[in-house]
């Protein structure tokens, strides 16, 4: 992204995967700004990343052609009330905020063009995944600026319905804590079966890491995978249909429902 100039308003977590993703892309550091009204964090993101960052929002977003809105979605309302009278029409906002709609934004800040999207927490390693839903007021060039910001921490996936961000909230939004669940779970049951934590640990991390990468690199569907690994009464089979048994599948879809609905819980509280 040569030319654009891009404001990050909070520097925690997501920004700073953001601007970690930008900076390896080769964008010049003084092309990215932030702002954050913790002293600590300021200087760790710019010592970090070799940016500036302001403790004033409005400082922060002066001559950005994309303004990025990484607050808490608790705090998004009176952050965007008070930038409104700092912005100019045309720069592109960019909100990463979970259960924030499009009409609120327009409501605090204005009709300004807006990407509403949620990453995930991978971003740090630029392997994350992004839906994107753009408003009306976006032009192409803006749709392309978003998703190359986006693009710069992994996949980049555009929606049609803004509604849609729920879903992508519930399944990759939210998604990584659930592997980390399974994780947990998996080394805490091999050290029941007697493994040294350590090696139960190790044993878990390079399975997980080992299966998602056959699920992405495989011309197979994951369904065909586990069919592979299971031998007609086998052990992987023994374990299956424990997990089957227990509901697995229904209680997945219950969990990612009860994520969606949250996501959609916040955009009815916090909203307007
Ligand atoms: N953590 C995650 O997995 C994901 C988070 N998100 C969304 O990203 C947003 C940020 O989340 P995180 O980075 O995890 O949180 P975080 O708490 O690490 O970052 C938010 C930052 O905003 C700063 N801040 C607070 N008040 C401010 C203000 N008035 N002006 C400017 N900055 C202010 C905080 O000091 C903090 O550094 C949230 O809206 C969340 O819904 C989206 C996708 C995934
Ligand atoms: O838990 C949350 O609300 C945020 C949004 C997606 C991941 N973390």
């Amino acid at each position: 992204m040569p030319s654009t100039r891009i404001a990050f308003i909070g520097a925690g977590n997501m920004a700073a995967s953001l601007i970690g993703g930008l900076r390896a892309q080769g964008v010049a550091a003084d092309a990215i700004r932030a702002s954050e009204p913790y002293a600590e964090q300021r200087a760790k993101v710019a010592a970090e990343h070799g940016i500036e960052v302001f403790a004033d929002n409005a400082e922060a977003i002066q001559g950005a052609d994309v303004i990025v809105l990484a607050v808490k979605p608790q705090v998004m309302k009176a952050v965007c009330q008070a930038l409104a009278p700092s912005l100019s029409g045309n720069q592109l906002i960019v909100s990463i905020a979970a259960g924030i709609t499009c009409a609120s934004l327009e409501q605090w800040l204005g009709v300004q063009p807006l990407v509403r999207c949620m990453p995930n927490t991978p971003a740090l390693l630029r392997q994350g995944v992004s839906g994107l839903y753009a408003n009306a007021q976006v032009s192409a060039a803006q749709r392309t600026q978003a998703e190359q910001l986006l693009s710069a921490v992994g996949l980049a996936l555009w929606l049609e319905q803004e509604q849609l961000i729920d879903a992508v909230t519930a399944v990759s939004g939210s998604g990584p804590a659930y592997f980390f669940l399974l994780i947990e779970a998996m080394t805490a049951a091999g050290e029941q079966l007697g493994l040294p934590r350590a090696t139960a640990a190790q044993l878990t991390l390079q399975t997980a890491l080992g299966a998602a990468r056959m699920a992405v690199e495989s011309d197979v569907d994951a369904a065909e995978l586990r069919r592979r690994v299971t031998s007609p009464a086998g052990t992987t089979e023994a374990a299956i249909k424990t997990f089957q048994a227990g509901g697995f599948e229904k209680l997945v879809q219950q969990a990612l429902d009860a994520a969606a609905n949250r996501s959609a819980e916040l955009a009815e509280q916090l909203g307007q």
